[in-house]
């Protein structure tokens, strides 16, 4: 026998487990069941597709065997088991990127943390929630072996040679005292109902039934086996068929979620492919959502069998957050990741699907638009990624996305402010590059104020490089008010252009400002402010440089931005009637400065805008 120590993490999660008040410990029967049918999918995979195995026999199933005096569970299952290092490596150790982001998410606040558990799902070690000793007892496929690993959840785990018949594995559950209450039939086949209807394999349940024997007039018991589960590939039944109930305990048996999710698409292809699809939007983002190593939830299966569920070439990333299943009549079973990638069929179903979850979508937007607003909440931001990465569809995930608007509180779609455009309003605008409330008092915004125009807000750190990229939505311009270009939209040909008086001023203020500016121009675009700061057609804005630079992109040149002067504004008149004046110069770095700080552009040399600032003063106080 060897005794072996917990990884820390394990330590860690299995103490927080032990000690949690968390709500729900019935989802140990999910996380047990999810396990075995994970490892018959597994075996069935492989007697499918690996000559070694082609010879075995699979006799799908998984028994729970209840032993209500003892307060003892079993869960067998007759799938792809594990040797004795699978057992040291998979039950000793979190390979899981989940677990690892929850156990750094952990505030210390046993309730938030409790709920933590619940969004996560802790797999195998959630049965200590139940359970004050584990013995699991495996033998892998293949294999003559059998291991035994035992543990009280505590510091370690002991591995022994033990017997099994067959290949699988058995986990045998020691109930204390939060778990008695699983030592219930009723309980047990409550909780399968509930997580594992839909689980594609059998799962029965032995227990002692009672039953009233007339002729004695008493009750007895008897041993009885009963199937507890409905086993059947629901999304291949068809929509008549199925209740929202049917449909919302699929997602939680395949997710994991213990939420209901906001809305699920089922299809049913036919012709040239054949397959089903069913997916489903969570209510809540997935945690992991924004993490490199985001966990896929869409399944691939073949004629009913389970292939991969981890493969993120079946919807694009951006979909990320999808869950579902994917059901092919064409695919071969023994399709493997690599040729996943270029297979056609899937090529097209992806395709397909992809086109289906954004028109479902844009169905909710118009006919359920509350509810579609809680979508919005929490993926308007993966769907600004599909702009980006997506070409084909942009123009509908155009359509989809929402916006902060001068015009509207809350947020508001493409679509809407086509549809408010004034008359000879050239093209819709918006502002980027910086918090909501800096864009809000930004002088680039003047302009518009006064015509009334409608300016959406992206404040989304993403926003600049997505919808630099989008020149136009259904046919009308979209152009940024950050540029200088955009400005000559707005141009009033009945406004006089004064620009020749204006020449000496802004030659004097170009030569004071040196090469901190490509150019200064009268602006066309300000009311109240004195002047602002512009970027070219192709150039990032300053936020954005300023933000790569932060992100260690040292050699980017330094932003030189275009100063414009508002020549309608008191200062620049009154500089206008006296070039020569002794603060010309403190004046031309103030206007300067001033456009920069309330662009959200810290100052190189603060030093020197204060000391000017005091200057100006001076003569005025
Ligand atoms: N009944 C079983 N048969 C064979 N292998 C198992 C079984 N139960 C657990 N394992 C192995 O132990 C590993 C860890 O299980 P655990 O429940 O902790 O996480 P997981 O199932 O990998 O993750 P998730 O619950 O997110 O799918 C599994 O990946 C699997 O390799």
């Amino acid at each position: 026998m060897s005794k072996l120590e917990f990884q820390t993490e394990v330590s860690q999660l299995l103490q927080l487990i032990i000690h949690s008040l968390y709500s729900h410990p019935e989802i140990f029967l999910r996380e047990l069941i999810s396990n075995s049918s994970d490892a018959l999918d597994k075996l069935r995979h492989l007697t499918l597709t690996d000559d070694a195995f082609k010879t075995l026999a699979f006799n799908p199933r998984i028994d729970l065997v209840l032993d209500e005096e003892a307060k003892t569970l079993s869960i067998a299952d007759t799938g792809i088991g594990m040797n004795e290092e699978d057992l040291v490596s998979h039950l000793g150790t979190i390979a899981r990127s989940g677990t690892k982001k929850f156990l750094s998410q952990l505030s210390g606040d046993q309730k938030k943390d409790s709920n933590l558990i619940g969004q996560f799902g802790v797999g195998f070690y959630s049965a200590f929630m139940v359970a004050d000793k584990i013995e699991v007892i495996s033998r892998k496929a293949g294999e003559e072996a059998a291991w035994k690993w035992v543990s009280d959840g505590k510091t370690g785990f002991e591995i022994s040679p033990a017997e099994r018949a067959e290949a699988g594995t058995t986990v045998l559950l020691h109930f204390n005292e939060e778990g008695s209450q699983y030592a219930n039939s009723w309980r047990l086949q409550e909780v399968v109902k509930k997580y594992s209807n839909h689980i594609a394999f059998p799962i029965f349940l032995t227990y002692d039934k009672s039953e009233w024997n007339a002729e004695e007039k008493k009750s007895e018991k008897t041993r009885v086996t009963e199937q507890v589960n409905a086993a059947s590939a629901l999304w291949r039944r068809s929509k008549s068929e199925l209740t929202d109930e049917d449909y919302k305990e699929l997602y939680k048996s395949i997710s994991g979620d213990p939420q209901d999710p906001l809305f699920w698409f089922h299809t049913r292809a036919e012709g040239t492919l054949d397959y089903t699809t069913l997916f489903y939007i969570p209510a809540k983002a997935p945690l992991d959502l924004y993490q490199a190593e985001y966990k896929t939830g869409v399944k691939l299966y073949v004629k009913r069998v389970f292939i991969l569920d981890d493969s993120k070439d079946l919807l694009p990333q951006y979909l990320r957050f999808v869950r579902g299943i994917i059901d092919s009549e064409d695919l071969p079973l023994n399709v493997s990741r690599e040729i996943l990638q270029q297979n056609r069929v899937l090529t097209s179903i992806r395709t397909a699907s992809v086109k289906k979850i954004l028109s479902e979508l844009k169905g909710i937007a118009t006919k359920e638009p509350e509810k579609y607003l809680e979508f919005v909440k929490e993926y308007n931001r993966p769907l600004k990624e599909g702009i980006h990465g997506d070409y084909a569809n942009r123009e509908t995930l155009l359509e989809l996305v929402r916006f902060k608007s001068t015009k509207v509180d809350g947020l508001t779609g493409l679509a809407e402010v086509k549809g408010r455009m004034k008359d000879g309003q050239k093209s819709i605008y918006y502002i980027t590059g910086g918090p909501e409330n800096l864009l809000r008092t930004s002088p680039l915004l003047e302009i518009y104020k006064k015509k009334d125009i409608e300016v959406l807000i992206l404040d989304d750190d993403i926003d600049e490089i997505v919808f630099s990229q989008v020149e136009s939505f259904d046919g009308t311009d979209l152009k940024s008010v950050n540029k200088a270009s955009t400005s000559e939209d707005l141009k009033d040909e009945s406004e006089p252009e004064n620009t020749e008086a204006l020449a000496p001023l802004l030659a004097r203020i170009k030569l004071t400002l040196g090469d901190k500016v490509k150019d200064v121009r009268v602006s066309s675009r300000l009311a109240d402010s004195p002047s602002c700061i512009v970027s070219d057609e192709e150039e990032p804005s300053l936020q954005m440089q300023q933000m790569l630079r932060a992100m260690g992109q040292k050699d980017i040149p330094l932003p030189k931005p275009t100063l414009e002067i508002n020549p309608d504004h008191e200062i620049v008149k009154k500089l206008l009637a006296r070039p020569e004046d002794t603060v010309a110069d403190d004046a031309a770095w103030l206007l300067f400065d001033q456009a920069l700080l309330m662009e959200g552009v810290a100052l190189s040399d603060p030093a020197s805008f204060v000391q000017r600032l005091n200057r100006v003063l001076k003569l005025t106080v």
